[in-house]
């Protein structure tokens, strides 16, 4: 684990010292966007204009961010317009790699082996976190973004063309709600398992425990009145509610301590997460063994002696309870 600094790797751990022993995530350096017509997004300087072929994607099978773009990629039938590379699973001193190995695929663009060389081909004196999921444009063999919440944005809606026009995931009337959804879930759930498993003193650790099962308990009473988390369809908020659901019970119960409650004790989120495995295509994403294997065997602070755990038994294909809610919202 570690990042680049004016473009030369350095193998180092999150500082937690100057935060009270809170974890801070640090913002996505690139934020461009790939539109119907090619031009700028509001505010940017570069356009990229959506063409079949011409973009790529960089993932780990492990990681909760990069999992939403694959999820997208998948429901939109993208599979043929976006193609696909999948670091291994392991995080070590060189951070990601293309190490071949249980699925992970190897840079199919320039075969590097280092997922560092494709930011410094991007930007030679790129400073920062080397992240997943990073979506490359192979025309001007650049990084138009390494921001999930935004890359799933540009799967919704600049590919309609070739993909699946048919499913929005942030439809119009929807969107105030579903960005008031992302902020807590994104603050108290999807990045508060790793507040919670990366902080470095007990009362950051609390701290983030307490706002994490405060936030699930709430998702779980809007669950039992309601089918899905905004209006009665699908939508960007519950997947990328998923995605973490999804590893909660095997790594972020144990490795990451959060260990109040498991999914499987909420009958409403537990459901829930059965019936969004069981949506077509999904099942096909999901990768278990790059999910314990990174977490237990890459975060050697956290896991020092990086064994990984044969439990719990999950099983997301057993029938769900949902379709009762499918009129109440
Ligand atoms: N905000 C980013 C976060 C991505 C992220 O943190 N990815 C993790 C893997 S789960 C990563 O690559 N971490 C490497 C590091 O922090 O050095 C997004 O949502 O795209």
């Amino acid at each position: 684990m570690g990042l680049l600094v004016d473009g030369v790797w350095r193998d180092q751990w999150y500082d937690t010292a100057k935060s009270g022993g809170r974890f801070e995530r640090s913002a996505s350096q690139f934020r461009d966007f790939v539109t119907v017509d090619g031009k700028p997004a509001a505010g940017r300087e570069r356009g990229f204009k959506a063409e079949p072929g011409r973009y790529h994607l960089y993932v780990s099978l492990a990681c909760p961010w990069a999992h939403r773009t694959l999820i997208f990629r998948t429901l939109k039938k993208l599979e043929d317009v976006i193609s696909v590379s999948v670091v291994h699973h392991h995080m070590g001193a060189d951070g990601w790699t293309f190490l071949k190995e249980d699925g992970a695929t190897g840079d199919d663009l320039y075969g590097f082996d280092f997922l560092h060389q494709i930011y410094t081909k991007a930007d030679p004196h790129y400073s920062g976190r080397v992240t997943v999921p990073v979506l490359w444009d192979r025309k001007t063999q650049t990084i138009v973004s390494n921001e999930s919440a935004e890359i799933i944005r540009m799967l919704n809606e600049a590919f309609d063309e070739w993909g699946d026009a048919s499913v929005d995931f942030h439809p119009q009337a929807l969107r105030e709600e579903i960005d008031a959804v992302n902020a807590r879930i994104y603050n108290d759930i999807n990045n508060g398992v790793y507040k919670t498993g990366f902080a470095t003193t007990q009362s950051a650790y609390e701290e983030a425990f307490q706002t994490l099962f405060a936030a699930l308990d709430d998702v779980e009473e809007r669950l039992s009145r309601q089918r899905y988390l905004v209006g009665n369809r699908l939508t960007e908020a519950d997947w990328r509610l998923f995605t973490t659901l999804v590893r909660f019970d095997a790594v972020y119960v144990g490795h990451f301590k959060c260990n109040l409650r498991r999914i499987d004790d909420y009958p409403n989120l537990s459901n829930y997460l059965r019936e969004l495995y069981q949506v077509s295509g999904i099942a096909g994403t999901v990768d278990m063994l790059h999910i314990k294997a990174h977490y237990y065997g890459s975060h050697k602070t956290t896991n020092p002696t990086g064994i990984v755990p044969l439990g719990p038994e999950l099983d997301f294909t057993e029938p769900h309870n949902r379709e009762r809610l499918a009129r109440a919202a």
